[in-house]
């Protein structure tokens, strides 16, 4: 059986080595199997014995989860960020030798899965150092879940004077480590040292940016801030990951690796899932904390939902997110009230957007039209960055900013990295933000981004 499956593979390679132009010393050659269940989580946590850098995502619906090791192709951009990467991306996928029999499920096949820097233009810390402004990895190895069904891809780079038998037991050896599986007991991690960042400090430039606002050149300025842990131990990723997906539903859980710093979090918000043409997009803006009982979780939610102030962070949204897509989009449409959207922490105003996305058009330009939406960015866009830039003392890195992946099919889905956290070995930094208008409290901005946190801080040990 192994025999006859690895002739057909090298047959596969046989035909890919044979289709290398003269012109061309390599080609990546990817190859997609079915396997029996081993999920992403499992493999992420095994993956750990290879020292390579690797990435997780699970939708917020459930329904699809992808965990890839090593990067065969890094996609790095600096200015034009969004073109640059299509431009590269489109260029491997022509060149490229596909062996995917699923292709009908998302995110099999080859698939570029990464993220960027909020603003590229406020000058990079320390603390980021180890992340591009734009990096998206094609992984050695993927696994993917959808609705239960698994996936195993391998991308490889293959030669002109390769040995097909060669890359096929390459392929093999490779596969066999991969699923060789350890089993880790859980650790119990402290935190030992907590510091929120300048506070006081925080609070004045809230006051600030309203006292702009009052004066009418801004509308909604969204700022943020940071939280420093230290613990007893290095952080165990996974175990991150397993309380995350066992407590934040209608979140997606998020971790991308770089250089050994980890990049992770739930986050609720979509910024733009696509399927072949169809999309969908999300406004999220709006908050209020979760009642201790049925009653009271009711009560403030009807609360939230007649808020003024509520309301007007999220109209912005709504209005920005609206004339993004119909840049690119046709048939957009939306209903005109939100809805809640319960959080373990937190209740949110919610409202999709569906569209069309027209010929000629890619996720990646509906990204660039989204980012930043008025939910992490504000109202005018380039104001309200401007203030940030200038007055928020926190390195956002990429906290705020688009993160997820793109398929060979057209398929894609980002998200909006929020309730997430920077963590290098035994500390981390968590981040959160909020909606400020010219009406805002300081104090009462303060305690939403501190109960943002929660979700994080509580699958530290906090
Ligand atoms: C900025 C964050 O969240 C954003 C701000 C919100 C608000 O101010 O009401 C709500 C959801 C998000 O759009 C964050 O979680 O860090
Ligand atoms: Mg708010």
């Amino acid at each position: 059986m192994i025999d006859i499956k690895m002739k057909k593979l090298e047959g596969q390679i046989d035909a890919a080595i044979k289709s290398i132009r003269s012109d061309e010393s390599v080609k990546l050659f990817s190859i997609t199997k079915r396997i029996n269940k081993k999920t992403p989580l499992q493999v992420f946590e095994g993956a750990k014995r290879f020292g390579k850098d690797r990435f997780y995502w699970m939708n917020a619906e459930r329904t699809l989860t992808i965990t890839g090791v090593g990067a065969t192709i890094t996609i790095e951009a600096e200015k034009d960020r969004y073109h640059q990467t299509e431009t590269v991306w489109k260029q491997i996928l022509n060149e490229a030798w596909i062996e995917n029999e699923y292709s009908s499920i998302p995110a099999t096949g080859v698939v570029a899965f990464g993220g960027m820097e909020f603003d590229p233009l406020k000058p990079k810390t320390e603390l980021w150092k180890k992340f591009k402004t734009s990096q998206f990895y094609i992984p050695e190895m993927m696994v993917t879940e959808f609705m239960s069904d698994y996936f195993f891809t391998i991308n490889i780079f293959i030669h002109k004077e390769d040995c097909p038998a060669d890359i096929a037991d390459k392929i093999y050896e490779q596969e066999k480590a991969f699923f060789f599986s350890e089993s880790f007991t859980p650790e119990h991690i402290e935190i030992i040292q907590k510091e929120e960042i300048e506070p006081i400090k925080w609070k004045q430039t809230v006051d600030d940016a309203t006292e702009v606002m009052k004066k009418k050149k801004v509308e909604k300025i969204v700022l943020a801030r940071e939280l420093r842990l230290r613990f007893n131990q290095e952080v165990n990723i996974p175990q991150v990951l397993k309380k995350l997906n066992d407590t934040q539903s209608n979140s997606y859980i998020f971790a991308f690796e770089s250089g050994g710093d980890c990049f992770i979090g739930a986050t609720p918000e979509r910024l733009v899932k696509l399927e072949k043409n169809n999309l969908l997009s999300t406004c999220l803006a709006g908050t209020a904390p979760r009642g201790k009982t049925e009653e009271e979780d009711k009560q403030i939610g009807y609360e939230l939902l007649h808020d003024k102030k509520n309301r007007e962070e999220h109209e912005f949204v709504v209005k920005m997110i609206k004339d993004a897509l119909l840049k690119t989009c046709t048939d957009v449409e939306m209903p005109k009230e939100p809805v809640l959207h319960p959080l373990k922490n937190l209740q949110h105003l919610y409202t999709p957007v569906t569209g069309v996305l027209s010929k000629g058009f890619s996720i990646f330009d509906v990204v660039k039209n989204l980012h930043p939406t008025p939910a992490l960015g504000g109202t005018p866009t380039e104001e309200s960055l401007a203030f940030i830039r200038e007055h928020e003392l926190l390195d956002r890195g990429w906290y705020g900013a688009p993160i997820g992946w793109v398929d060979s099919n057209d398929n894609g889905e980002f998200a909006v990295a929020i309730r997430s956290g920077l963590i290098q070995g035994d500390s981390a930094s968590l981040f959160a933000g909020c909606g400020v208008l010219a009406d805002s409290d300081p104090e009462m901005e303060f305690e939403e981004t501190r109960i943002k946190m929660l979700p994080m801080l509580n699958v530290l040990g906090g």
